[in-house]
Formats: C-alpha cells, sequence, structure tokens
C-alpha cells in the first residue's frame, strides 16, 4: 500500500520575519497563524493522511514551509539546498525526520540550489522551474538523482512568482493547472487548464477527487467543483502574507512503503 503520510512543520515564533521577494510586506497575525496552521494540518488528518511533525526550527522564520527542504522519488528523498541563505539551517531537522522514516536520503550540494517548491511531480515527469530559488546546477543534480529512477525531468523557465509551484500544480487525472498572467511558458505543459485566481493555481492532492485549497480562490474552488471534484478549503492568508500556498506547508510521502 502507498503510505498517506505528511510531514508538517509547527511555525516559527519568527514567523513574522519570513522571507518576501514579490509581494508588499503585511504584518503577520502570529496567533491566527497557528490556528491556520492547526487547521490545516487537521484537514491532512480528516482526510486519511498520518502528519508526522518535523523537529522545529523556532529560529528559522520561514520553517513551517516545510516543501521546500526536500523533494520525494519513490522512496528517495533528496534533501534541497534552498536557494535563500536564511532557509539553510531548515534541512537539518527534515534530513533526520525522512532518515527515521527509512528513506534513502541523497543531497543537492554546492553550488547547487533548489527548493521543494520549484518541483512538481506528475508520475514519472518531474518538472522542476528554473528561477530566483533554483538554479542550473541544482536542476542538474535534481536529474543526476531520478533520473536514473526513472524520472523525466523538465525544467521550466519561472521569472514571475517565488517558485514553479506558486503557478501551477496538477489535478488527480494529470492535468496542469495555472493562472496565466504568472506563468513563463505554458505551452511546456500538454494538458493545461488555466484558473482564474493565482491562489487557485494550488492544490494539495487529499485522495480521491478531495482537492485542498485556499480560502483565497473561492472561484476556482467553483470551478473543480463543476469539474467533478470536491474542494477542501483552508484558510492560510497569515502563510500568504510570505507567499507560502497550501502546497509548502507539507510533503506528502506518497511512495513510501513501510
Ligand atoms: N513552496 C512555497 O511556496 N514556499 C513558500 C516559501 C515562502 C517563504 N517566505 C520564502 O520566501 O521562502
Amino acid at each position: 500500500m502507498p503510505s498517506k503520510k505528511a510531514l508538517v512543520r509547527r511555525p516559527s515564533p519568527r514567523l513574522a520575519e519570513g522571507l518576501v521577494t514579490h509581494i508588499e510586506r503585511e504584518g503577520i497575525d502570529a496567533d491566527l497563524a497557528g490556528e491556520q496552521w492547526e487547521a490545516y494540518v487537521q484537514a491532512l488528518r480528516t482526510h486519511g493522511w498520518e502528519t508526522i511533525e518535523v523537529d522545529p526550527a523556532d529560529d528559522c522564520p520561514d520553517s513551517v514551509f516545510v516543501e521546500d527542504t526536500v523533494v520525494m522519488y519513490r522512496n528517495v528523498a533528496l534533501i534541497a539546498r534552498p536557494g535563500a541563505d536564511s532557509r539553510r539551517a531548515e534541512t537539518a531537522g527534515v534530513e533526520e525526520a525522512v532518515a527515521g522514516l527509512g528513506c534513502s536520503v541523497n543531497w543537492i550540494w554546492d553550488p547547487g540550489t533548489l527548493d521543494g517548491g520549484d518541483v512538481l511531480k506528475i508520475g514519472d515527469t518531474v518538472y522542476v522551474g528554473r528561477g530566483g530559488r533554483t538554479n542550473a546546477a541544482g536542476v542538474q543534480q535534481l536529474r543526476a538523482a531520478f533520473e536514473p529512477l526513472g524520472a523525466r525531468v523538465v525544467a521550466v523557465p519561472v521569472s514571475k512568482v517565488l517558485h514553479l509551484k506558486s503557478a501551477v500544480t496538477a489535478l488527480p487525472d494529470g492535468t496542469v493547472i495555472g493562472h496565466i498572467p504568472k506563468m513563463d511558458a505554458p505551452s511546456l505543459f500538454t494538458r493545461f487548464l488555466p484558473v482564474p485566481e493565482e491562489a487557485g493555481a494550488h492544490v494539495v492532492l487529499l485522495g480521491g477527487d478531495k482537492l485542498l485549497m485556499a480560502a483565497s480562490a473561492p472561484k476556482t474552488a467553483d470551478l473543480f467543483s463543476d469539474l467533478g471534484y470536491e474542494p477542501v478549503v483552508v484558510d492560510i492568508s497569515e502563510f500568504e502574507k510570505l507567499e507560502g500556498c497550501v502546497t509548502c506547508l507539507s510533503v506528502r510521502l506518497r511512495e513510501l512503503y513501510v
């Protein structure tokens, strides 16, 4: 049976100091962020996911965005090397967590940089965003790590948003969804559905027809309902102020046979 385990990481008390790159900084309500994080974790659990808390990294303001620190392919955990210096210390705790779960561990090395938010897997196709956080050496190292395991790695230019998955994710049938104004190269994706809101481009596949989505994308939620999906909506406003989205708050370990 494929596993339904997901890594999550509690927000740091320094969350408000998290990085912002493409948007204006806004104040963060730390209590509300804590409540939103708990509700997000609860939504995963309600839909059958066993959540595993990585040890908190209180000194790392962006550590709640755990997706950026590791990329899973089959049972291999590729430890990222974040493109932002202030995020480098986040990976140690994640490495410990995935090793403890029995994953094979591999690493992105200097001079490579890669953020997990730049990696979108659809079956054995692994799209990787080459943008502000992931460099060419990071893309090469991702290829070297995963192509021998059967992946086909497709590099995608990203300049308008923080990460590839800030602009595109995919539905359960593999249809890529994206908000065209935020995409550099929509034609790279063979089966593509445009969505009307930026946050509508972000879904976490909970299983079956269920899609975890942000409350900030109501028109897209309606579009997906109309296509026979079941949106599960969470409010993540405090994380969106730091350019976070529903994908970046967890790492699903779908192919870990344990
Ligand atoms: N995968 C993601 O979308 N991660 C969001 C990271 C936001 C964080 N403030 C950062 O700039 O790194």
